[in-house]
């Protein structure tokens, strides 16, 4: 079957935004195709949904019956009809210069549905300008090349959902490549080391998530040190001791001096004790996170450069405290300059935050600080260019109104059938059928929704070649690549 062949019948029931078909055989869902409006206009559709059905195998009851039934059936050309369910899309007029016009009639039953042309896809999907950049290809038409609005990830927000290995960080790759291409602003908040290899064409620049715990409130500091949270005496004495360090020339020490100060007192002597035993741990472990005397984290982002906070060495919840502060002043920074006074980032910033479940959780118990700033950001960053790109394995674990602001999705294959739930329930850019459809993705393809396409579209992704962390340890070739003789037991127990 070429492409432009009639490949179905439009069945009786059509509506002006959906309808169904009966076809020739079995038209694979992503596929795009091309009927008649009552007044002759063309409209683009995807396919949605197909089904097979034999009506020998109708009457099947038991194993036997179904087992000769199932023989008569394939023998039986005419025994099978096949149907699919289509999504209308736009008028194809209107699609060819880049406006997405719906019909206001539906195709009349009856009359023929064919095959959408290569041409006609690459117009519906192309790139007018540089707003607009290639991410991959039809999944079904693999010739033709699906750009997305660049524009509307920096300021409509974007989530990219899919389990393990599926290729989120992929995704996010090409997407960090193509806003340094621009030389846009983006943030990576990048939870496990993976994006310092990226070549971003001299446009990536690391950053070393530095805190200033002057800057930091009680509860921060406490959690950067790893202070329990219900240990109310030990962040007593913190809080204390914060006080007076604050504007200290020698920050430790003075911290120090507060805490022991606090011995004194019989009811705090031994949560003062903890604290003196867990700051000099913590100074031990990650002392170049917490420097007094480094600049506050804007001065540490350069504009005009894709700046990747490497934050694989730190836990959970001293991440949380950098990504909020980070977040916080980079909202607090945009709005200064939109309001006219100098701010440092003059430009829109893209924040992009990985494991996003983490770090932006749904349960009432599981409040971060990250949460609250990245819901006032997917609330009003659109107002001061700053949007959010969120990334996640988990997206049933993730808060529903921050999900239900984001103007774009990219989901990948999604095996838990509850996040597939929550993410059709959270967007309104997912029907049921394409949902339904998540868990047979293979990695590196997605399904891509929402403003940042023109229409919804089912693509293979490119592959950003040199992004290799993420892949799949080759155990089995790594290890069968020692050199030199092996070393049998008692040898090992001599040596
Ligand atoms: N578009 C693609 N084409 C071909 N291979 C891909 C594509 N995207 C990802 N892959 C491959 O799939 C594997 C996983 O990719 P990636 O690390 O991007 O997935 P992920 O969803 O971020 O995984 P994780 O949740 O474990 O971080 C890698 O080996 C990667 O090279």
């Amino acid at each position: 079957m070429s492409a432009g062949d009639v490949v179905g019948i439009v069945a009786n029931g059509a509506l002006p935004y959906e309808f169904d078909a009966i076809t020739r055989e079995a038209v694979p869902v992503g596929d795009y195709v091309v009927v008649r409006t009552a007044d002759g206009s063309e409209v683009l559709g995807m396919v949605e949904g197909t089904t097979i059905n034999s009506e020998i195998m109708e009457v099947a009851r038991n194993f036997s019956d179904a087992s000769e039934a199932g023989e008569l059936a394939l023998r039986n050309p005419r025994d099978k009809s096949y149907s699919s369910h289509v999504r209308v899309l736009g008028l194809l007029d209107g699609l060819r210069s880049g406006e997405v016009r719906m019909p206001s009639l539906p195709p009349v039953p009856g009359s023929t549905m064919r095959r959408a042309t290569p041409e006609e896809l690459s117009a519906a999907f192309g790139g007018p300008d540089r707003r607009w950049f290639p991410i991959g290809s039809l999944l079904r038409s693999p010739s033709v090349r699906v750009h997305v609005d660049v524009n509307r990830v920096a300021s409509r927000h974007l989530a990219i959902l899919a389990s393990t290995g599926a290729g989120k960080s992929n995704m996010l790759a090409l997407i960090a490549k193509a806003i340094a291409g621009l030389r846009g602003t983006m943030v990576i908040f990048d939870y496990h080391g993976e994006y310092a290899g990226l070549d971003l064409g001299g446009r990536g620049r690391p950053v070393m998530p530095v805190v200033n715990p002057r800057h930091l409130d009680p509860d921060e500091l406490a959690d950067l040190l790893e202070i329990r949270e219900g240990a109310g005496k030990q962040r007593h004495v913190l809080e204390e001791a914060l006080s007076g360090a604050r504007d200290a020339r020698d920050f430790w020490g003075s911290l120090r001096e507060g805490v022991e100060g606090q011995e004194d007192d019989r009811e705090y002597r031994e949560p003062a004790r903890r604290v003196a035993d867990i700051i000099e741990s913590a100074l031990r472990r990650f002392g170049s996170v917490l420097d007094p005397d480094s600049p506050p984290p804007l001065r540490l982002l350069a504009e005009g450069y894709v700046n990747v906070v490497n934050l694989s060495e730190l836990s959970p919840r001293q991440a949380d405290v950098v990504i909020s502060r980070y977040m916080e002043e980079v909202l607090a920074d945009r709005k200064r300059s939109r309001s006219g006074e100098p701010g440092v980032l003059r430009k829109p910033v893209v924040l992009a935050l990985e494991e996003a479940h983490v770090f932006i959780p749904g349960g009432r118990e599981d409040r971060t600080k990250t949460r609250e700033t990245a819901a006032r950001i997917a609330r009003e960053g659109r107002k001061f260019g700053v949007s959010l790109v969120i990334v996640s394995q988990r997206p049933q674990r993730l808060d529903q109104d921050v999900l239900s602001q984001m103007g774009s999705l990219a989901v990948g294959r999604l095996l838990n059938q509850r996040d597939r739930s929550f993410v059709q329930d959270s967007s309104e850019f997912l029907t049921e059928e394409m949902t339904g459809y998540l868990p047979d993705l293979n990695p590196g393809e997605a399904i891509l929704v929402g403003q940042w396409v023109k229409l919804p579209a089912m693509v293979k992704v490119d592959r950003v070649e040199e992004k290799l962390v993420g892949m799949d340890v080759d155990a089995v070739g790594e290890w069968s690549s020692w050199g030199g003789p092996s070393e049998d037991t008692d040898e090992f127990i001599r040596r």
